[in-house]
């Protein structure tokens, strides 16, 4: 298959920043009036495209520039032969700006709010609330809500649903479920950011004539994880290569009874392009290892003085420690070692649980070592490393995912199905591509072992934990609806297809 030719990464800009960004092309001369116009007509496209057999639209308009695509969708949907009944939640006089001259230009009639009726065979479109929303929606709005949910009506949301916060994509009171979203000139968080992204349906976004070169001044260093972000920095396999330059990493496994995890990780290494990987083995844990491991080698490993023997070995080029290993002095005493010795190091699981007492001397040891430490949490893995950080209900997993990286030195690649991944530098990716099944039992063990195994390739830690989520969310989908963890490592993608050139980088 040929190297895919990626032309720019996705940004994703939080709306405050958006605001800014309107601004500055208003203010080089591109016509605020215009830009609506663009985004009013991309949401009656929407409608008109997925909804061509609806009895005709219920347009909901809100207070502000949001409300005022919503005039000029239902314009154009009127235009062009659809039924349009117009709601707003203000008196429309009150409409300024940009949303009062949208409103002038409908000549059909508006009806308050709380007339509205759902009617069967409907769809309505959103233009309640975007990008202005700030605080918890309540009172007659909050009823409107309900009753469109309950109704069952299709929904077309204009920029965002109307309750979901575009910079954390947290429901602020309440909010709609969409089918579709149409938004503008750039992601915001609150697309795919859970619950946002659920709450989205499908997401579209609209380029309504804002120069990418004013997006790209006020970029936040915030992309949707794509591969044109690090297809130039995969490792590639020359014709002179050998075992030893693709890299050798190890993974410890846990005693007896817990050696699945590390095998999984293990042969998800070996499946990701690393040249040899060795499980690291207790004593007790041999024997079980051995019955199930043929490319994978195998080695004892009991306590701290193996451990040292075996980093004098300057072609072991990274560690995954944590999955099935069990939390306690010695995980700890592994970990601070692998990073005093300056090799790669996969934090996964009781890698991070491990640390919850005290993580500042692993922090301390990753500053003096950058660009070495990947920590995978989980949300809860997170609130054990990070508790106020996860308790603080101002920042979005963005910001979590953000401060975690810079106080931890280290790259934090924050799972859940919106999977966000920060460096310690401030550059965040959040991950869309995986299907809801990769949700299962030791999936995480084999993430941990692909980002290991891109480390080991030489690949920089931030690009190889971007690159691991998305791959592993690919193998999902190869792998399909009711996979196990054990048919993953199979499924991963072959890192080729992927490669790139890396021209769109910015
Ligand atoms: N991005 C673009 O290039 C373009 C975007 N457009 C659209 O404009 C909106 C943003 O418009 P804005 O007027 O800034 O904001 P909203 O329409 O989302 O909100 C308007 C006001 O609503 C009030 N508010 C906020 N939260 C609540 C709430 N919970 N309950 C009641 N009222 C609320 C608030 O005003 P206050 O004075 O009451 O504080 C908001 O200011 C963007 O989303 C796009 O759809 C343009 O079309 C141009 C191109
Ligand atoms: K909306």
């Amino acid at each position: 298959m040929p190297p895919h030719t990626y032309h720019a990464p996705l940004p994703i800009v939080t709306p405050q920043t958006m605001g800014r960004i309107d601004a500055a092309a208003i203010g080089s001369g591109i016509e605020g009036y215009r830009l609506m116009l663009i985004a009013g007509s991309a949401i009656s496209a929407c409608v008109l495209e997925y909804y061509s057999e609806a009895v005709g639209a219920i347009v909901l308009c809100g207070p502000g520039n949001n409300g005022g695509d919503g005039y000029v969708a239902a314009r154009y949907l009127a235009e062009a032969g659809m039924p349009v009944l117009l709601y707003s939640s203000i008196e429309p006089e009150r409409l300024k700006g940009d949303a009062g001259r949208a409103r002038a230009d409908w000549s059909g009639p508006v009806y308050p709010l709380e007339e509205l009726d759902c009617m069967p065979g409907y769809v309505v479109v959103d233009a309640l609330f975007g990008a202005g929303l700030d605080r918890p929606i309540e009172g007659l709005i909050e009823e409107t809500i309900a009753a469109i949910t309950a109704s069952a009506l299709p929904v077309v949301a204009a920029d965002l649903p109307s309750g979901i916060s575009g910079r954390t994509g947290q429901v602020q009171g309440t909010a709609l479920q969409a089918e579709h979203t149409v938004t503008f000139a750039a992601l915001k968080p609150g697309h795919l950011l859970l619950p946002g992204a659920g709450c989205s349906g499908e997401t579209h976004l609209v380029d309504i004539g804002i120069p990418r070169r004013v997006i790209d001044e006020h970029n936040e260093a915030m992309w949707r994880n794509d591969p044109a972000l690090w297809g130039a920095d995969l490792p590639v396999t020359g014709a002179a290569g050998h075992k030893y330059t693709r890299g050798h990493l190890c993974v410890f496994s846990g005693s007896f009874s817990h050696t699945g995890a590390a095998r999984l990780a293990a042969h998800s290494a070996l499946r990701s392009g690393a040249g040899l990987v060795t499980v690291l083995s207790p004593s007790s844990a041999v024997a079980a290892n051995a019955s199930h491991l043929t490319a994978v080698m195998l080695r004892k490993v009991e306590d701290q003085s193996d451990l040292d023997e075996l980093l004098v070995d300057q072609r072991l080029g990274g560690f995954v420690l944590g999955p099935g290993f069990g939390i306690g002095e010695k995980l700890r005493q592994f970990a601070l070692s692998i990073v005093k010795a300056g090799r790669s190091c996969v934090l996964d699981a009781d890698g991070i649980s491990a640390f919850s007492d005290g993580p500042e001397m692993l922090f301390a040891l990753c500053r003096e070592n950058p660009l070495n430490t990947v920590l995978t949490p989980h949300d809860g893995e997170f609130a054990r490393l990070f508790p106020d950080l996860h308790a603080d209900a101002e920042l979005s997993k963005v910001d979590r995912a953000r401060k975690a990286a810079e106080r931890a030195n280290a790259v934090i690649l924050y799972k859940g199905a919106d999977t966000v991944i920060a460096g310690p530098d401030g550059r965040v990716v959040i991950n869309n591509n995986a299907p809801p099944w990769l949700a299962t039992a030791g999936s995480g063990d084999c993430l941990a072992g692909i980002v290991g195994a891109l480390l080991v390739q030489q690949m920089p830690p931030f690009e190889a934990a971007a690159a691991a989520a998305f791959l592993h969310g690919e193998a999902g989908k190869r792998a399909g609806e009711g996979l196990i963890a054990d048919d993953l490592p199979d499924a991963i993608p072959p890192l080729t297809h992927y490669q790139s050139d890396n021209r769109g980088r910015g």
